[in-house]
């Protein structure tokens, strides 16, 4: 089985001066360890009931619709602003380096519909708090979070345990 960290490279001061960004890109460059990590990640959606996944744009893209093919569960992007054509719900949220919105589809998700939210990187949590919101805005229920990996110093895992929301990765740093 894949070492997954093996296949992370850390870059320092990006994409500003004090951050450490983890670069998933040689994880994703590698079809091995690229297929274990969507494997080992249905094996934590596997724990919860869902109808669908939520992939956060751009990255949650990748892990999300991976994911949804092989949990044979539909996908939702949950995009940045002004992407989506329909009228939107929209959030907005603080990052380790900066700010941002976030938006799904009015109505794409129908009534009792239970939601994964995926992402790459856990970091400060407010990616997936933001996603959470906009889900129950939508009238979703999120059945937890699923993330490659956990940056444990930014304490983003003890933010969602407060706001509710369950979740599993894979990895820790
Ligand atoms: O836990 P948080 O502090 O909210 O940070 C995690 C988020 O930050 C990154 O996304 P980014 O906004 O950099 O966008 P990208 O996926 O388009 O690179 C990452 O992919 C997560 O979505
Ligand atoms: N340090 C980091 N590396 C990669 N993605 C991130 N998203 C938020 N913080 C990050």
């Amino acid at each position: 089985m894949t070492n997954f960290l093996d296949h992370l490279t850390s870059v320092p001061d990006f994409p500003v001066p004090g951050v450490t960004f983890r670069d998933i890109s040689p994880l994703l460059a590698s079809a091995q360890a690229f297929a274990d990590a969507i494997g080992a990640m249905k094996e934590l959606c596997s724990q919860h009931a869902f109808s669908h996944l939520a992939g956060i744009e751009s990255r949650g893209f990748i892990f999300g619709s991976a994911l949804a093919v092989a949990c044979e569960r539909g996908f939702v992007m949950v995009r940045k602003p002004g992407k989506l054509p329909t009228k939107t719900i929209s959030e907005s949220y603080g990052l380790e380096y900066g700010s941002d919105r976030l938006e799904i589809e009015e109505g794409l998700l129908p009534a009792g519909a239970s939601v994964i939210l995926v992402d790459d990187v856990l970091a400060t949590g407010g990616t997936l708090i933001a996603t959470a919101r906009l889900m129950a805005r939508a009238g979703a229920t999120v059945a937890g979070a699923v993330c490659l990996l956990d940056i444990g110093a930014l304490d983003g895992k003890r933010r969602l345990q407060e706001a509710g929301i369950g979740v599993k990765t894979l990895l820790t740093v």
